[in-house]
């Protein structure tokens, strides 16, 4: 899989050299290339915003220069990619999207600065390619590049291959093998830390038990941190939900 990241602090995206993420690239498994948008500005000062029309606080990243540092990059490998695109107005980030990226050839992620992109560049984008604006959270950044680490480092992992034990992936909160639950509580030597011990259940060895007890941990806590998973749960296998 090939992700190409556009930015003006390709610095901050140093990370996807570390790690996880860093060995897939060295291995081949992933392409991970980090474009300085700076670089498709143009004049002395290379500017890369303007104020908005209409008024209001901040500058917008304008249209001509994303508009050139796309086309290039989008046209440099081949196909046609997905173009994702943090944002507080896009869409939630979910593992269920994650999953499907993690199934694309080619995903390109355009860090916005400032107050944003001038809507123009997605709009003209979406005449070329599949365009998704993401949302990780109603929060607000200083800019997208935290975000695209990520959507790359939860895409990467997912790209058959990156995770030494695929099961683990499988196993994740949100994953389809947890059921959508959130994951049981873990735990690993010594057997007792500060007076606490390892539930018992999962120091025996019978599998059926301890897959129940994570069953009823999970359910537990799904139940106290995350009422609304349990309620989709619940809308889609009925009390089913909770065997
Ligand atoms: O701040 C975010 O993205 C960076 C960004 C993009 C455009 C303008 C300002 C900031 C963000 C918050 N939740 N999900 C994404």
């Amino acid at each position: 899989m090939r992700i190409d990241v556009v930015t003006i602090f390709p610095d901050y995206l140093a990370p996807l050299d570390e790690a996880l993420v860093g060995r897939a690239r060295r291995a081949g498994l992933l392409d991970v290339r980090v474009h300085d948008l700076r670089g498709w500005a143009s004049g002395v000062h290379k500017a890369v915003d303007d104020a908005p029309y209409g008024g209001g606080p901040g500058m917008l990243m304008t249209a001509p220069v994303w508009g050139a540092a796309l086309d290039d990059v989008t046209s440099s490998g081949d196909g046609v990619p997905r173009l994702l695109v943090p944002t507080p107005a896009g869409a939630p980030l979910t593992q269920r999207r994650v999953a499907g990226w993690a199934g694309e050839p080619w995903l390109v992620v355009a860090c916005g600065r400032y107050e944003g992109i001038d809507a123009r560049v997605l709009e003209d984008a979406a005449t070329r390619m599949p365009v998704e604006e993401v949302s990780l959270g109603d929060y607000v950044l200083a800019g997208g590049e935290v975000a695209a680490l990520v959507v790359v480092e939860a895409v990467s992992r997912l790209v058959p291959g990156v995770l030494g034990n695929p099961e683990s992936a499988e196993l994740d909160s949100f994953a389809e093998g947890t059921g959508g639950l959130l994951e049981a509580p873990a735990y690993t030597r010594p057997e007792t830390w500060r007076g606490r011990a390892v539930p018992d259940v999962l120091r025996g060895g019978n599998h059926a038990v301890v897959d129940r007890w994570r069953r009823d941990r999970s359910l537990e806590r799904t139940a106290a941190v995350r009422p609304d998973l349990l309620d989709a749960l619940v809308a889609r296998h009925g009390a089913a939900a909770f065997d």
